[in-house]
């Protein structure tokens, strides 16, 4: 079994996800059963990714009770501002055939765009109305989570930002720890950088029997974050949910955060425009 964090909103959420930024070619609806026959309780999924589709077939055809799986998805910023936020998740739930959405998410904050303050508000409604479980943000950084808090009184329950050894966010994560908020990692294996082949990464693997993967995700959990590893493949999708048997020393995760560089693609939430 996955172990669990609880959210500031009394629900519980899965340790680790499965991340669903589509390959080419790739049949998302098999990705997602693979993965939930493998014991994926959390599945991220973005109006923008077009993953919805898949990742809906897979969650209604699985064996696995619909209350057992925690989908999360994201508002675009083409849909930001509160009648437009509404507009969004309903097409989500379209897309999805889901009848709720359990985790919801502000995808960028687009902070010249300035409507973020106004889609929390409309995410705070619909939670609410009852039409999705638990709201988040997603690459917010602490000026715009202390924004949303001031001008709402409602805090997230989860913030999803860029977090792997090349980008270990000690800063946020802290202020995290100190508001209730969970760190989720995106690109957590580094999406197909050098990182899986770096030396701290290499030597643990060695050390503990396991692959650079299984070594970077229980990292991120040794951190205390969510890592939402994407992997089309079943062997990889099992290797990568398989690292709640074997620990870290302070050492080995010292030498892994000692790797930050920065961001690998260069999206600061400040600047970024996403749509
Ligand atoms: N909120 C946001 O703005 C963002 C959110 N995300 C979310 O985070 C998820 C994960 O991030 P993503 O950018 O996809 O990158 P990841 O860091 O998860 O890397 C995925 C890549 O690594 C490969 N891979 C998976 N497991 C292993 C392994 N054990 N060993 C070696 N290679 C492996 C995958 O290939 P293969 O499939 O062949 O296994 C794939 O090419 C996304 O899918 C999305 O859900 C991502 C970016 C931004
Ligand atoms: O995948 C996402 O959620 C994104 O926001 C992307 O823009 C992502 O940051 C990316 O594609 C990085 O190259």
């Amino acid at each position: 079994m996955t172990p669990t964090f609880t959210l500031s909103d009394g629900t519980s959420i899965p340790a680790l996800g499965l991340g669903t930024v589509k390959s080419e070619g790739e049949d998302m609806a098999a990705t997602v059963g693979s993965a939930l026959d493998a014991g994926y309780r959390l599945i991220d999924t973005a109006l923008r990714y077009e993953t919805e589709g898949g990742v809906g077939e897979a969650v209604r055809a699985s064996s696995v009770p619909r209350e057992d799986i925690l989908v999360t998805t994201k508002i675009p910023g083409r849909y930001h501002g509160y009648d437009e936020a509404k507009e969004s998740v309903q097409l989500s739930l379209e897309g999805l055939g889901l009848d709720h959405i359990d985790l919801l998410l502000i995808h960028w904050p687009l902070p010249k765009v300035d409507k973020y303050v106004d889609t929390w508000r409309a995410m705070i409604d619909l939670q609410k109305d009852g039409v999705v479980t638990s709201i988040g943000v997603s690459n917010f950084t602490e000026a715009h989570l202390d924004r949303i808090v001031r001008e709402t009184g409602v805090a997230p329950v989860v913030n999803q930002v860029e977090l792997h050894p090349f980008f270990p966010q000690a800063d946020l994560r802290a202020y995290h720890a100190e508001h209730g908020i969970v760190t989720e990692s995106w690109s957590p294996l580094g999406r197909g950088s050098e990182l899986l082949k770096a030396a701290p990464v290499a030597e643990a693997a060695a050390a503990h029997d396991v692959s650079p993967g299984q070594v970077v995700l229980r990292w991120h959990h040794q951190l205390g974050a969510v890592p939402l590893p994407k992997s089309s493949n079943p062997d990889r999708q099992k290797q990568n949910l398989d690292i709640f048997d074997f620990a870290l020393t302070q050492g080995e995760v010292d030498a892994i955060s000692s790797l930050e560089r920065g961001r690998i693609w260069d999206q600061d939430p400040d600047t970024h425009e996403e749509f």
